[in-house]
């Protein structure tokens, strides 16, 4: 398989005594306990800058959502080669092409779907088995995309920001880009070769995963190793991707991460990816020295499709860890 810089082998992974930080969303909702509500920002800013993902609960999305989800995402997977193809009837459109091969030809061991459930005009890139798989995700994105929008004012707020410093990219809210990716891994004896996904950070502001079982798989590089993160069903993972290191200038760091197989059983998870409307430009919030008041976040202005078109086509060719986001550094030089 291809080699991908470190970590290409994927040897067995301690699970992480004390794993990302879970996040009580009711208790950032809570502005009455305003006691209760500090202290959860406090631990929203220091379990995201330590981890660059946290987990969160109590997120009001409900269970019959999140198990219609699971169920269709299920559904489709089993369906036989054949049937998927038929299932997705114009796959080989535009925006299907680039991620959809890896449904069926891949270096990794990984079948998956990749969506765009917006901007909405001109897509119709979705399984047509099971009948309800739009309707299901579109639910779960409109749930999800509210708590997107709290968690971005949450950060902020954490990080002594005016709430909406990281929002206000996100306009005009029906440019916005969300991509849906579904992730089946089978189970793999030689789990100590292959990898699911290689090591990469994600291209999106944030990216919200849930995985259907608290199996493992997961794993981020922190202080050097890589650490399996665990997670329930009912918890979502909301990881960092680049344009949030770009936009909080550095404050926020995004996830270094890898999918590992497991031995003896499939895992699938289900990721949203946010990012603003692509003509955006991101203008980093200021992070000053304290005692010469200069800016050292060391990020410059980005438009969002300018920097995932360098992501996209530099990433697999890169030799260091995240050095496609030295584009969006204000000393870059080719
Ligand atoms: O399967 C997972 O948990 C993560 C998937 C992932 O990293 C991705 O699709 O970018
Ligand atoms: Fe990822």
């Amino acid at each position: 398989m291809e080699m991908i810089e470190r970590g290409c082998s994927a040897e067995a992974t301690p699970l992480a005594q004390d794993g990302p930080a879970t996040i009580d969303v009711a208790k950032l909702r809570d502005e009455l306990d305003k006691k209760g509500r500090a202290k959860e920002l406090t631990k929203l800013a220091t379990g995201a800058k330590e981890w660059g993902l946290f987990l969160i609960e109590n997120h009001d999305i409900p269970d019959s959502i999140l198990d219609g989800v699971q169920e269709v995402v299920k559904c489709f997977f089993r369906l036989s080669l054949d049937e998927k193809k038929a299932s997705l009837g114009s796959y080989m459109s535009k925006d299907n092409k680039e991620d959809g091969t890896n449904l069926f030809k891949t270096s990794y061991l990984v079948d998956r779907i990749a969506l765009k459930a917006a901007p909405e005009e001109g897509i119709d890139i979705w399984p047509r088995t099971p009948s309800n798989f739009r309707h299901v995700v579109k639910e779960f994105v409109d749930e999800a995309t509210r708590v997107r929008d709290e968690l971005l004012q949450a950060l902020a707020e954490a990080l002594s920001l005016e709430q909406q410093a990281f929002l206000r990219n996100f306009e005009p809210a029906k440019e916005n880009e969300v991509k849906v990716k579904a992730n089946y891994y089978p189970a793999s004896p030689s789990s100590n070769k292959v990898l699911g996904l290689p090591p990469h950070s994600d291209g999106s502001c944030l990216t919200l995963i849930m995985q259907f079982d608290d199996i493992g798989g997961l794993e981020v590089l922190k202080d050097e190793n890589w650490t399996m993160v665990s997670w329930p069903p009912n918890k979502i993972l909301v990881n960092f991707g680049d344009l949030m290191e770009i936009m909080s200038n550095g404050r926020l760091k995004s996830s270094w991460h890898r999918v590992v197989p497991q031995a003896n059983v499939e895992r699938i998870s289900f990721a949203l990816f946010y990012s603003p409307p692509s003509h955006t430009e991101i203008e980093p919030v200021t992070v000053r020295d304290e005692d010469n008041a200069a800016d050292v976040g060391g990020y410059k202005k980005v438009a969002v499709g300018e920097y995932l078109h360098h992501l996209y086509t530099t990433r697999s060719a890169a030799t260091t860890i995240k050095e496609s986001i030295m584009f969006a550094k204000l000393h870059f030089n080719p």
